[in-house]
Parts: C-alpha cells; sequence; structure tokens
C-alpha cells in the first residue's frame, strides 16, 4: 500500500559530481527516515546518451543534454501528489534505460547537476542547497576517490576536471546565485599549502526566505571571530577558527557561518552547538548527535559534517511548515 503524503516538500540538492552530495543525502536518510525521502537524479533526464553526446562534443553539464520541459512535468506532479514514469540514465552503459514509477513521498529530493537551473524547475523547490567545493579541495577529493577506488590516474583526474571546467562554469556554477544555502568548502587559512585535508567551510544562509530562519553564533546580526580551543574543545594544531556575520552575495542579503579546522573529539562539539543559535534542533544537543551517529561519513570531523547536518534540519524545519503539523518528524534520541 502506498501512503498518500498530505503535501509533496521538494528539496533541491545542486553540485557537480564527486561533491559530496552522495554523503550529504546519506545524512538526510538518516535524519529523515529512508521511507519518508525518495531521491530523484537528475542525470536520469539527459536526452543525449554518452555516445550522442561523444558524437555532438556537448557534454552532461550542457543543458542541451537535459531535456528540463520533462523534469518540469515530472516534478510538478509529484508535487501535486501523483506518480510520474520517470527516465532512467544508466551510468554503467552510458544509455537510457526503459521508465520507473515513481510515487510521491513526504520529502522528493532532486539532486545533481541542474536543479537550479530551469526557472520553472527552480519555483518548484520548497528549499534548496548548493554544494561548492573549490577546485583545490574538488581535486583532493576526486584524486582519492579516482584513484584508489577507479584505478585512475593523477593525470586522468586533472585532465577530467579541466575538460569540465568551461561547462562547469557557464552552466553549474551560476546555480548558486539561487540557492536557500550554500555550503562553500575552501582550503584552510590556518596552514599554507595544506593541499586540501585541512577545510575551511562556510553555510552561506539567504535571508529574507519564507520559513527559514539563519543559524548564528553568538549575537544575531553582529560579526564574531571565535577561536573555540581551550578547556571545552580540544584542538590539535593548527587549531579551529569560526567566523559569524551578515554579509552580501551576488546582491542578496545572507548570513554567514564559518568553521576553519578539524574537531579532534567529536563528542565536545556539543560546545560549539551550545553557542549557536536558531539550528532548529528539537534538543540541545540534537546537531552533535546526529554527527556522532555517523562519525565515519567523510567530512563528520570538519564544518562540512557540520554544516551539512545544519542543512538538514532547516530542512526538517521547512518539511514540518509546510506539511500538516501531525506529521512532524520524530527527533532522533
Ligand atoms: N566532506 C568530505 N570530506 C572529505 N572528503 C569528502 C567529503 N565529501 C566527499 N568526499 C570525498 O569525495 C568523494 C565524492 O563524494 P560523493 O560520492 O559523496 O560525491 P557525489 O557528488 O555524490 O559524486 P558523484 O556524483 O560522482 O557520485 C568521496 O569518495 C569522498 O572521498
Ligand atoms: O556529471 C555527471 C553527473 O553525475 C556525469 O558525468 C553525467 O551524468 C554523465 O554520466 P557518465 O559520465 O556516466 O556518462
Amino acid at each position: 500500500m502506498t501512503i498518500k503524503p498530505d503535501r509533496v516538500v521538494i528539496i533541491g540538492v545542486a553540485g557537480d559530481s564527486g561533491c559530496g552530495k552522495s554523503t550529504f543525502l546519506r545524512r538526510l536518510a538518516d535524519l529523515f527516515g529512508e521511507e519518508f525521502i525518495t531521491v530523484i537524479c537528475l542525470d536520469d533526464y539527459h536526452c543525449l546518451d554518452r555516445k550522442q553526446r561523444k558524437e555532438t562534443g556537448i557534454t552532461a553539464l550542457d543543458p542541451r543534454a537535459n531535456n528540463f520541459d520533462l523534469m518540469y512535468e515530472q516534478i510538478k506532479t509529484l508535487k501535486s501528489g501523483h506518480s510520474v514514469l520517470k527516465p532512467i540514465y544508466n551510468h554503467e552503459t552510458g544509455m537510457i534505460d526503459p521508465p520507473e514509477q515513481i510515487e510521491p513521498n513526504h520529502i522528493i529530493v532532486v539532486e545533481g547537476l541542474h536543479p537550479l537551473y530551469d526557472e520553472r524547475v527552480r519555483k518548484l523547490l520548497d528549499f534548496s542547497v548548493y554544494l561548492d567545493i573549490s577546485d583545490e579541495v574538488k581535486i583532493a577529493w576526486k584524486i582519492q576517490r579516482d584513484m584508489s577506488e577507479r584505478g585512475h590516474t593523477y593525470e586522468d583526474v586533472l585532465a577530467a576536471i579541466n575538460a569540465r571546467r568551461p561547462d562547469f562554469k557557464a552552466y553549474i556554477d551560476p546555480q548558486k546565485e539561487f540557492a536557500d544555502v550554500v555550503i562553500q568548502v575552501l582550503p584552510t587559512e590556518l596552514l599554507k599549502d595544506d593541499q586540501g585535508k585541512i577545510l575551511r567551510v562556510r553555510m552561506i544562509q539567504r535571508d529574507g526566505v519564507e520559513g527559514l530562519e539563519p543559524a548564528y553564533l553568538f549575537d544575531e546580526g553582529s560579526t564574531i571571530y571565535w577561536t573555540p580551543c581551550g578547556r571545552k574543545l580540544t584542538c590539535s594544531y593548527p587549531g579551529i577558527k569560526m567566523y559569524y556575520g551578515p554579509d552580501s552575495y551576488y546582491g542578496h542579503s545572507v548570513s554567514v557561518l564559518e568553521v576553519d579546522g578539524q574537531f579532534d573529539n567529536l563528542e565536545e562539539v556539543i560546545y560549539i552547538e551550545s553557542h549557536l543559535s536558531n539550528t532548529s534542533a528539537k534538543y540541545q544537543g540534537e546537531l552533535t548527535h546526529l554527527l556522532l551517529q555517523h562519525r565515519e561519513y567523510p567530512g563528520s570531523t570538519n564544518g562540512t559534517g557540520l554544516f551539512q547536518v545544519l542543512a538538514g534540519l532547516k530542512m526538517r524545519a521547512t518539511y514540518e511548515r509546510l506539511a500538516a503539523p501531525e506529521a512532524k518528524v520524530a527527533a532522533t534520541v
């Protein structure tokens, strides 16, 4: 029996390939429960298969390789509570497989290269996150994965990133302007030439979005530089620096939270959490608890994990605001 939700909430997660979307989606499934959430990979709307892209020289990042009309129609249909027959792009064969039926669910996450590209699709999203990974960090992550797991050489990885860059800049990167939350991952400023091991992570929260209350450190609207290391937070060299403050991003007002450095002891993140407000947690410590649940996920010991969990809590708040009050998601205790 399929449960028909009263309200289907649509969430967009945008980012290039290899930017940590899978890890983020695992965190969301942990938070909401697998049954509550359906993930649609927008690669399924490629209208040119691998052979056709090779023949035409059009990359998967190019809008011409994607069927936005169908994407829009199907997300709209799901949002109105009806099932769709969604195409499938097969990454093993590079071909388009026969479609599968997708039922509406409480939360539908549309993830991939273009959730914020088409204005019609964008307007259907109730909440959106863009994962903005700087080139230095992207190269470090891709090298680690593609060399150890996929047998690629360093030169292959670099060549693949360079080949994607023009279309990435033209069609993917500009979407961050429209996201409610951007998680920006940069090399640390605590050390020189760290080569992407220690990260400086910024959570850029758009102000004035209905129902989105930006999280803040100490005092809303002030500018805060904080070194939390000391008696309550163990930090090995080069330590941890945090920042919070208002800023402007693509001409709109945002609230930025930042963590530069690594947590030595994940349990102690509760100390940082106790100085954050508007986290949308259901109890003091829930953010830390969620991080601790999967300490093995990449990024758990730095700002990527912390801000992915925080973005998840903001999604839950959006869901609860829009859906029937009785459909509240239980806190993980
Ligand atoms: N927060 C993180 N910290 C460190 N490494 C990370 C982090 N997130 C992801 N990675 C690394 O980047 C690789 C790619 O991550 P992931 O598979 O989640 O990305 P993706 O966007 O889903 O990629 P794809 O679309 O290619 O499947 C992982 O294998 C992991 O090594
Ligand atoms: O950027 C991508 C999103 O995952 C892929 O490169 C794109 O979907 C094409 O897939 P493949 O390389 O398997 O043909």
